[in-house]
């Protein structure tokens, strides 16, 4: 196994490796109590992972929840809250997050609230959550108002990601975490975009040891940049490469469509308006859609979508009063921050990455 580290004022492992979910229980020094947040693709994992518990001594509490993004409400937050409380949690006990990215984000965001603060380890099932939602300390909810617009900073503990449970997960779930892994790519590592572009088949193979060193890799982007600033006060922006149009994509699709391909679009989105500024050529910006397709992941959204998409584009957390802010590159492996876009800029480029099924 690898154990990365992250950073910080509370440095913690990010252990990446194979059957490791029956050393969970040492990672929960000290606990009585240990609340397991999971959804029902997961339940026979989860049962599994409370007798291990039991066996090292801990007080399992299986806290089942909505899958996916039905589970990312305050009123399921609050209904694993009213379990805590009939347990009787203490500041002491913990909560542990198997899943996907949803409920990793929701397990983080009931721990950082209840009591003001219990420990919290994830055990992040998907691609996406080993590489990305699990890691840094960012926990939320979706309401009404937008995507992740409620939530805390709340770093875990631990975060183990056992290769072993990605042999269920769905290949298209797969492949939308490799949307975070190759952004990982664009913005801080570009091994990571010559190992997928080598062989993008093993890049989306649960057991081949590709997909382990872009997880490694993808980890430790995320890692070195969290380190440095957890709150987002700084650097950590770079991280939201390609989400100001994904997350307002995946809101325009009323969350069915999955994270990581919105992100995909995304992606290709913010390349063109880099190229479209002449800060990259137009090489890197083809590479986007050349690596994310090959995957298998979309590359483009629906041309008559421009005028509902940028109202969303507008509530994203990184627009200051009316500017939007941009994460875009003026190289491989160089985010920049652009606050300039014009409303003109924006739909040309859309127009020209989401081109009509007739006229491409
Ligand atoms: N906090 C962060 O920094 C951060 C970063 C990236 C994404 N996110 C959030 O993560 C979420 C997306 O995460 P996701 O892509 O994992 O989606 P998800 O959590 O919705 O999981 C997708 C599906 O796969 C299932 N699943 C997960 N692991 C499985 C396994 N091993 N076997 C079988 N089924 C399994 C889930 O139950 C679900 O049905 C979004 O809500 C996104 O906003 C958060
Ligand atoms: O960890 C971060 O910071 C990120 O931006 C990672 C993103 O991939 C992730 O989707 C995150 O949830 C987006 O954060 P948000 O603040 O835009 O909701
Ligand atoms: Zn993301």
């Amino acid at each position: 196994m690898t154990a990365i580290q992250v950073g910080g004022d509370r440095p913690y492992d990010v252990v990446v490796g194979r059957d490791l979910l029956g050393g969970l229980a040492g990672y929960l020094d000290g606990a009585r109590q240990v609340a397991v947040v999971h959804a029902p693709p997961l339940t026979a994992l989860a049962e599994r992972t409370a007798a291990t518990l039991s066996d090292a001594g801990l007080r399992p509490l299986l806290v089942a929840v909505p899958d996916a993004e039905k589970g990312k409400t305050v009123a399921v937050a609050d209904h694993c809250w009213a379990e805590l409380g009939r347990a009787g949690f203490t500041r002491t006990d913990a909560v542990v997050g198997l899943g996907g990215g949803a409920v990793t984000d929701l397990a983080g965001f009931v721990a950082a609230c209840w009591l003001r603060g219990v420990r919290v380890v994830q055990v992040p099932t998907s691609l996406l959550g080993m590489v990305d939602a699990a890691v840094g300390g960012k926990t939320g909810v979706n309401t009404m108002a937008g995507k992740n617009l409620v939530g805390a900073f709340h770093p875990p503990a631990a975060v183990l990601c056992d290769l072993d449970t990605l042999a269920t997960l769905g290949h298209e779930e797969l492949v939308g975490g490799l949307a975070e892994v190759i952004k990982c790519g664009f913005i801080a590592d570009e091994q990571i975009l010559r190992l997928v572009e080598a062989d993008p088949a093993a890049a989306a193979d649960p057991a081949s040891p590709v997909l382990r060193e872009l997880v490694e890799r993808a980890v430790a982007v995320k890692a070195e940049v969290v380190a440095g600033d957890l709150r987002e006060s700084g650097r950590r922006i770079v991280l939201n490469y390609g989400h100001t149009l994904g997350h307002a994509i995946e809101r325009h699709e009323g969350y069915r469509w999955r994270h990581g391909h919105a992100v995909s679009v995304g992606l290709v989105y913010a390349a063109a308006l880099a190229r479209r500024r002449g800060l990259i050529d137009a090489g890197t910006a083809d590479r986007h859609a050349a690596v994310l397709s090959s995957v298998g992941l979309p590359t483009t959204y629906r041309p008559d979508a421009f005028d509902e998409l940028l109202p969303a584009m507008r509530l994203d957390k990184k627009a200051q009063g009316d500017t939007l802010r941009f994460v875009l590159l003026s190289g491989p492996g160089e985010p920049t921050v652009v606050s300039d876009v014009s409303e003109p800029e924006l739909r040309a480029t859309y127009l020209e990455v989401c081109v009509p099924v007739e006229a491409s």
